[in-house]
């Protein structure tokens, strides 16, 4: 488990990060979202242990990971700006992983390089932009952490590859339970493979969400009925928004699926359908209720 508790990051007089808390449970996914400096490469940096915070605690397993070898050897930080040796091969770089990772495989690594079919013998820095992260994802599964923190990991990877690489995530999650970390700017680059996602906003967490409640806890709602229907229709929902087109009405409502459905079916309704929201739509009326428009902060 990964817990970050009111961290503070300041680089001279700025405030980057100002006081965040979060919490990774083992063998889950989170996403962190937000804008561009918003704080997420900071926060992803200080929870790999590469900087340290001003105050609050970033720990692993309950230990700070600040300077701690032993946790480094199971955790790796994907940068967005990749980083190799000049001069160094896939091969060489994967020695140097081997000696560094200590349940470092093999077998995998030669099994990934029949998927990926990249040269070992190559100088990675000869490679694309969009292969060298290849050999990021390729070098980092191989080492098999038990914690995986990723910036902006997808940048650059082509759509088959994008698949490959986040199958193998989820493989380890489920297998192994690696716990992964991943910043992205966009919801739907990451809304497919996150349990939870938090969304850091100027250097705080603005909300914070666990996917599977989230939708199952919140729909669209379209109605119409014969006759007008009294307001204890609506007094009965739980609505974050409502708009009438027509005769019909639309609305977003959270609750629990069924209950919803029985409280209005009650009002014998002509038209009703209950539609799920794409996670983008809730959060854009969850951030309404905090007082943020969404668009303004994600892509
Ligand atoms: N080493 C540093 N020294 C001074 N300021 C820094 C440093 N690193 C980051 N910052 C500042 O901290 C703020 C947050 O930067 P950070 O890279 O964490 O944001 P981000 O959310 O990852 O942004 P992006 O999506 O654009 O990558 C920015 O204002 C940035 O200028």
């Amino acid at each position: 488990m990964i817990q970050v508790q009111n961290v503070k990051k300041k680089f001279e007089k700025d405030i980057v990060l100002a006081d965040v808390s979060l919490k990774i449970e083992k063998g889950s996914i989170y996403g962190l979202l937000g804008s561009n400096g918003a704080g997420k490469t900071t926060l992803l940096k200080t929870i790999a242990g590469i900087i340290k915070q001003n105050n609050g605690a970033v720990e692993i397993e309950r230990k700070p990971v600040f300077e701690n070898i032993v946790l480094k050897e199971r955790l790796i930080f994907i940068p967005d700006a990749l980083f190799f040796f000049s001069h160094y091969t896939v091969n060489q770089m994967a020695s140097f992983y081997e000696n560094l990772y200590p349940n470092w495989n093999q077998e995998r690594f030669v099994q990934m390089q029949k998927l990926l079919k990249l040269d070992v013998t190559q100088k990675i820095q000869r490679f694309s932009k969009g292969m060298q992260r290849q050999v990021a994802f390729w070098l980092a599964l191989c080492a098999m952490p038990d914690y995986l923190i990723l910036d902006e990991p997808f940048d650059g990877l082509d759509p088959v590859i994008r698949r490959k690489i986040k199958s193998w995530i989820i493989q380890d999650v489920a297998e192994r339970e690696m716990t992964v970390l991943v910043s992205s700017h966009n919801l739907e680059e990451v809304e497919d493979i996150c349990d939870a996602v938090g969304i850091l906003h100027r250097g705080e967490l603005l909300v914070e969400k666990d996917l599977d409640d989230l939708k199952a806890d919140i729909h669209k709602v379209q109605i119409a009925f014969k006759n007008d229907v009294d307001d204890s229709l609506f007094e009965g929902l739980d609505i974050l928004y409502q708009e009438k087109r027509g005769s019909v009405f639309v609305c977003i409502v959270r609750g629990e699926y069924q209950q919803v459905e029985s409280h209005i079916n009650k009002y014998e309704p002509v038209v009703f359908d209950m539609l799920p929201l794409t996670l983008e739509e809730i959060f854009i009326y969850e951030m309404e209720g905090v007082g943020y428009a969404i668009e303004n902060i994600l892509l």
